[in-house]
This record gives structure tokens, C-alpha cells and sequence, in this order.
């Protein structure tokens, strides 16, 4: 089964993708040739050089900051580092080709093995934003007081000047730099125009629904760490090689901040805003420290203000604005059309698995706030297992605790037979598990093809320079897109849906996972009546035809009844009751508990 969406662009991706790589790298190259050092001065000529290694590094900063959302002060440590590889090993060591290139993989080393520890520090599971913004701040304080205490080693606050590098003419260095640039310029947009660049932009919108689709987010962000490391090593060291000189500001908490204002008046999320951002400034704020020393930062920092408060996008895009009136050409490739294909899903139909979901005296507390204590439930194949019960139960932190091993106080959790032990939600993921949330959780930016593509990344995995617009998904997630009309709105930003179709859009997307244990938590909720009923017959086929085993938390309880196999009763955070349907609507007891009376538990 194969179908195409009638949104097509002209032209194949990867033909607009290409010519939009070129563009890009064109522009940075059109930047380097028009400023090509001929008939300037050297001081203009230091400048634009220093400006070429900074963009590149500033470029860094963008995607992870940008793309990414991950809000670095720290890249200037890893300029500081391929700086002082080189000045180092020329200083202490020796000087030749053999040293010059062994310096310079001594440099992307370090950098790399810094940025792994940093980013490990980091993006530990559960760490939040602002500590990794915290840990990367650090790095060039730490960097700094090192380099202080490394005496005469490192020309402690004096740093290490005229050591012995490759006295090349002055344009010799600039297409050095120039070359740098653009090369790395273009494999940043060759990165994050590629699926790979799609998931980047999923986990800076939603990082929580990245890890529940089995996304290793925190290695995708150490590992991207250490790739911005290296590059922005390779340009301190070129600028090291370049001045010969190395100061400890180089690799300072200033110059990390400064990457950040640049990438922000450049426009963040661009690319090509804080490059050509850092070379303009850069050369300004360099003439203009000489001739105004006093005034120049003030003022960049009022330019900084006035941008931020009045064109938060940056100026780039401003400019990009502008040009696209002039000469139109198509919009990023992300919007391209999408095919979708269809296959039956691995699990044999009507497959009975024993218990593929199986919880042991189940623990959460907040303090000495019980709010689960001591829930033993087991789920069968091809079952649809309803959990009720009234609110603040501890229903969803049943799920919460089920989702993911980090979560619980006590007792253990079984899926498919595996303790999920202390793991985290992607690995939960690959025994199994399934989960959509209470409140829609979706990518806002991000189209309705695109979050599909994003869910089959655990088992399809993702290009780092290529970009696929073909996803095949299991017939379950296929029926539940063309239920709720997705099927025709592939090209369409998930902001731009309806309530509805946002909710069928997000259970598609965790059938897509291909789990064997689907959580659904209000799957219905604020939905309308038809739009319930497609999605309740979609849930009992899954669980009869698939042999899905199916945990539904549910306040409707009429919509409990119609599709439910079994029912589990919670109250104050214990199991009041588990029995059939028909069981549970004649209970007294849940009868009572709904009605608000006092009720005993176990507990
Ligand atoms: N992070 C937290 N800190 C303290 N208490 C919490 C926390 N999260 C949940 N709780 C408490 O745990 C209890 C159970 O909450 P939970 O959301 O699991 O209930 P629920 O049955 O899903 O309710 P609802 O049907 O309203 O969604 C509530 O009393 C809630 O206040």
C-alpha cells in the first residue's frame, strides 16, 4: 500500500536540498571572495581572519542552541582548547609537519574528550535545561583557572606568545579561514537539513515525547557535543597557528557569551544568520573598539537590546525576508511531500502473550505522600485493560511509573518479562512500551509527516546527511491516520491541527513504535462523539486482531464499558478493585468510591 501526498514541490528533495547547500556555502564564499584581502590593509586582514575562525565556531553554537535548544555558554572553551594544543606543543614540544599535524589531532582530541565528559555532566537522564546551561558555563571558568594555574607551563594570565608556526602571508591564512568556514558552514546545513536535522529541531520542541518514541536523546546531544567541540578546536587552532599568540580570554566565559549575542542578532536557528552575524560584528565592534574604546560595547550591547526586544527572529531572517520578495525560490525541504506505505506489524494477529505488562508491589511516594502503595497488576495479550478510578487516584502516575524506571519508590515492573529496573523511557521503549499522555505532546513545528518519520526513528534510524520523504508504518497506525483524516493533511504543522486529529496523530505515532504494551492516558479526551467511537473501534481491533495488550486510563466510563476487557479500580493511590466489567459496574464499593463516599482499602 502506498500513498502520496498531493502537496508536492517541484523538483526531488535531495535536488533542492543540493542547490540549497550550494546556496549557503555560496554565500559564505561570496562573503570571503568580496572581502578578499588583495588591497587591504593587515589590520583588516587580522580582523577578517579572527571573524572567519570565530563564525565558524559561532555556527557551532547555533546548532546546538538554535536547532537544538541547548543553550550553550561553553563553546569558547573548546577554541581555547585547539588554541593552546597548538601553542603547547609548539612551545614545549616541538615544531615541524609532524608536530604541527599532531598538535592539531591532539587539539580535536581533547576537544572531544571534553566535550564528552561536559556533555555526559550534562544531559544525564533527568537533568534539566538550565543545569546543562550551568555545567557548560563552568567549562570556561574551570578552563580559565586552569590555564592560570598552569604557570609558566601555560603563561598563566600572560599566555604563550611567538612560539613557532608556519609564517604563511597573510592570504595564504585568509582562504585558510575562508575555506574552513565555508567548508563547515556547509556540512552544519548539510546536518541539520537532513532527517538527523529534523530530529535535532523534535528534541529542542520536545525532549519528553523524543525520549517516549525510544529516541536516545541525551546520547544525540553528547554525541553532537563532541562534534561541535572538534570543529570549534579546529578553528582555535587555526587562529593559534595563525597570530601565535594564546591568551587565556580565548577560551573565556566573555568570548561564550559574545558566541550567544552573536548567534541571537544573527538569527538563531538560521545558520547562516550568526555566521554572516559574527563576521559583521566582529569586524565592527573591531573598528569600532579602535576608534570609540570605551564606547563600542555599549554599543553592541544597545544593538543586542533593540534586536531582541524588536526582532526576536534575529536580522537575518529579516534580510532573508527581503530577498525571497525579490528573487523567490522554494522554502526549506522539510515541507517536501511525504509517502506513506503500509505493512502488517511483526506480532502475529490474535497473538496471547501470558503477561506482557506485570507490576510488583508498585511504590511512588512525594515525601510522605503515598500516592501509589503496593499495586500488583499483570495485563494479558490481546487484552484492553481499563484503569479508573476518581481524580488524584494516582492513575497516570501509574503510568508514569510503568514508562519509565526512574520514576518509581519501590517495587518492580515487568514488560515482556524484562524488569525495566532504573532504565530510562527509550529504553523502556525497546522492551515494549508504548505511551501517549494525558495532554497532547507533539511537535509544534514540526508537520504531521515529519512526527512520523520522527517515531519510526528507533527501528528505521535517521540519515545525518540525507533526508528520506517516504515512511512505512504498521497498518494499525495507518488505519487510525486515514480515521482522522491525517492521511490527507501530511504536509500540515501540527499547530495547525485540530484537537482531534492531534490526539489520532499522536496515537499514531506511538503505534508506530510497533510496542507490544500500548499506556494510553485519556486517549479520548475532548474529543466528540463520532470521533470516540472511531478511535474505541480502532482500540479493541488493536487488541483482538493485533494482540496488542492495551492499558487505557479513562474517565468516561460508559466508553470503559463498551470496549473494555477487564477493569482495574484505583483509590487514594491503591487497587480498590480488579474484575470484569460486568463486575465492576455491579461493585457497591466503586459505586461508593465514585459517589464520594469513605472507603477502606488494602493498604
Ligand atoms: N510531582 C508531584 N508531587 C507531589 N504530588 C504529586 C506529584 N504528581 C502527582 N502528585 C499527586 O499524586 C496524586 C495522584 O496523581 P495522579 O495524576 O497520578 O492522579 P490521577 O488518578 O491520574 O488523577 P486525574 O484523573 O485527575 O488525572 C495526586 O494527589 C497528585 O496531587
Amino acid at each position: 500500500m502506498a500513498r502520496d501526498t498531493s502537496e508536492a514541490a517541484p523538483g526531488s528533495s535531495v535536488t533542492r536540498r543540493v542547490r540549497r547547500t550550494v546556496l549557503i556555502g555560496a554565500a559564505v564564499a561570496a562573503v570571503v571572495v568580496a572581502t578578499a584581502p588583495f588591497q587591504l590593509d593587515i589590520y583588516t586582514k587580522n580582523i577578517l581572519i579572527r571573524a572567519f575562525f570565530l563564525a565558524a565556531l559561532a555556527m557551532t553554537v547555533d546548532v546546538l542552541w538554535g536547532y537544538t535548544g541547548i543553550l550553550t555558554f561553553g563553546q569558547s572553551a573548546f577554541f581555547g582548547i585547539g588554541a593552546y594544543a597548538c601553542a603547547l606543543v609548539a612551545t614545549h614540544y616541538g615544531f615541524g609537519p609532524f608536530w604541527f599535524a599532531g598538535s592539531f589531532l591532539l587539539a580535536l582530541l581533547a576537544a572531544v574528550a571534553v566535550a564528552w565528559l561536559i556533555g555526559w555532566l550534562a544531559f544525564y537522564h533527568g537533568a534539566s535545561p538550565l543545569y546543562a546551561s550551568i555545567v557548560t558555563l563552568a567549562l570556561p571558568i574551570v578552563l580559565v583557572q586552569l590555564i592560570f594555574a598552569g604557570g609558566r607551563f601555560t603563561g598563566s594570565s600572560s599566555g604563550i606568545s611567538a612560539f613557532p608556526t608556519y609564517y604563511w602571508a597573510f592570504e595564504t591564512w585568509f582562504w585558510i579561514a575562508g575555506g574552513y568556514l565555508i567548508a563547515v558552514t556547509a556540512l552544519g546545513y548539510l546536518l541539520v537539513s537532513s532527517d538527523f536535522g529534523r530530529l535535532l529541531v523534535a528534541i529542542r520542541e520536545n525532549e519528553e515525547r523524543c525520549a517516549y518514541l525510544g529516541i536516545p536523546v541525551s546520547r544525540i546531544k553528547i554525541l553532537l557535543m563532541m562534534a561541535a567541540g572538534a570543529i570549534g578546536a579546529g578553528a582555535g587552532f587555526g587562529y593559534a597557528a595563525f597570530t601565535n599568540v594564546v591568551a587565556p580570554e580565548l577560551g573565556g566565559f566573555l568570548l561564550g557569551t559574545e558566541l550567544l549575542i552573536f548567534t541571537a542578532l544573527g538569527g538563531r536557528g538560521t545558520l547562516i544568520g550568526p555566521v554572516l552575524g559574527t563576521i559583521g560584528i566582529d569586524v565592527t565592534a573591531s573598528y569600532l573598539s579602535g576608534s570609540l574604546p570605551f564606547l563600542w560595547k555599549l554599543i553592541t550591547g544597545v544593538a543586542f537590546v533593540v534586536v531582541i526586544v524588536l526582532l526576536p527572529q534575529g536580522l537575518i531572517p529579516i534580510l532573508g525576508k527581503g530577498l525571497r520578495r525579490l528573487w523567490p525560490f522554494p522554502r526549506a525541504a522539510a515541507r517536501d511531500a511525504v509517502v506513506l506505505r503500509g505493512f502488517e506489524p511483526t506480532t502475529p494477529h490474535g497473538e496471547t502473550r501470558s503477561a506482557p505488562l506485570r507490576t510488583a508491589d508498585l511504590l511512588r511516594h512525594y515525601g510522605s505522600l503515598k500516592v501509589l502503595d503496593g499495586i500488583a497488576i499483570e495485563s494479558r495479550g490481546s487484552e484492553l485493560l481499563s484503569i479508573v478510578g476518581p481524580n488524584g487516584a494516582g492513575k497516570t502516575t501509574l503510568m508514569r511509573c510503568i514508562s519509565d524506571g526512574g520514576e518509581r519508590s519501590g517495587g518492580e515492573v515487568y514488560v515482556n518479562g524484562t524488569e525495566i529496573g532504573r532504565g530510562s523511557p527509550q529504553s523502556v521503549v525497546a522492551l515494549g512500551i508504548g505511551r501517549s499522555f494525558q495532554n497532547t505532546n507533539l511537535f509544534e513545528t514540526l508537520t504531521v509527516g515529519e512526527c512520523l518519520m520522527l517515531a519510526r526513528w528507533r527501528i528505521d534510524g535517521a540519515s545525518l546527511f540525507s533526508r528520506r520523504n517516504e515512511v512505512a508504518l504498521p497498518t494499525p497506525a495507518l488505519g487510525i491516520l486515514e480515521a482522522t483524516g491525517l492521511d490527507k493533511a501530511l504536509g500540515t504543522e501540527t499547530r495547525n491541527l485540530s484537537h482531534g486529529q492531534k490526539r489520532g496523530l499522536e496515537l499514531a505515532m506511538v503505534l508506530a513504535t510497533e510496542p507490544s504494551v500500548l499506556l494510553l492516558d485519556e486517549p479520548t479526551a475532548g474529543l466528540t462523539k463520532a470521533e470516540r467511537t472511531a478511535i474505541g473501534s480502532v482500540l479493541t481491533s488493536l487488541a483482538r486482531v493485533h494482540g496488542l495488550s492495551i492499558l487505557l486510563i479513562e474517565h468516561d466510563l460508559d466508553f470503559v464499558r463498551d470496549i473494555s476487557d477487564r477493569i482495574v479500580v484505583l483509590h487514594q493511590g491503591a487497587l480498590l478493585m480488579e474484575g470484569t466489567v460486568e463486575e465492576v459496574i455491579a461493585s457497591d464499593l466503586v459505586k461508593a468510591v465514585y459517589s464520594g463516599q469513605a472507603v477502606e482499602t488494602a493498604s
